[in-house]
């Protein structure tokens, strides 16, 4: 693992936590986008090298639909930077790790992502993120 690339909280209102983490953190936003495959519509703050990831749901579906219903707002995943995904997830998997997708798949701001199951890693989902080149 690289480096922490983001942390992921799950808002119920983009344009309120928006403003929200403006006031904050004193940066806006530098980006909004909408990962229609995840169900999520994401807004993004730089941390030094790191970054924030909101994300609100786009449907009843959506993971994040999902987790506000049953834990409301916070801190959703933590993402890794890392520089070949599918050799991590191996060496995950002889960790004992469960892959929630083996093969990975396009997520925002460029990268490719696998998740772990929370329950796997001591109740907190994490996410494996490749940059694509
Ligand atoms: C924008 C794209 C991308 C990026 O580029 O950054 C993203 O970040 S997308 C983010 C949204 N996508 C995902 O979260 C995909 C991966 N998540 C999943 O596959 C599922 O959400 C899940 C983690 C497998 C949970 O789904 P499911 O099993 O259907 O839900 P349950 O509610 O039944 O949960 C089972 C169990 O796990 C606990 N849980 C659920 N979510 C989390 C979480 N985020 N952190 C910690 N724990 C979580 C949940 O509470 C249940 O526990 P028990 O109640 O104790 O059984
Ligand atoms: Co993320």
């Amino acid at each position: 693992m690289k480096k922490l690339e983001h942390i992921g909280i799950a808002v119920r209102d983009l344009e309120a936590s928006n403003t929200l983490y403006k006031k904050l953190l004193g940066t806006a936003s530098y980006k909004t986008e909408e990962v229609i495959s995840e169900g999520v519509k994401t807004s993004f703050f730089r941390m030094g090298d790191s970054k924030i990831e909101l994300l609100q749901a786009l449907d009843k579906n959506s993971p994040i639909a999902q987790f506000l219903e049953k834990r409301g707002e916070g801190v959703h995943h933590i993402a890794f930077a890392v520089d070949d995904i599918k050799v991590e997830v191996e060496r995950l998997k002889s960790e004992g790790f469960t892959v929630l997708n083996e093969e990975p798949k396009r997520g925002a701001d460029n990268k490719l992502v696998v998740f772990l199951h929370p329950k796997s890693s001591g109740g907190v989902l994490v996410e494996l993120c490749q940059d694509i080149p």
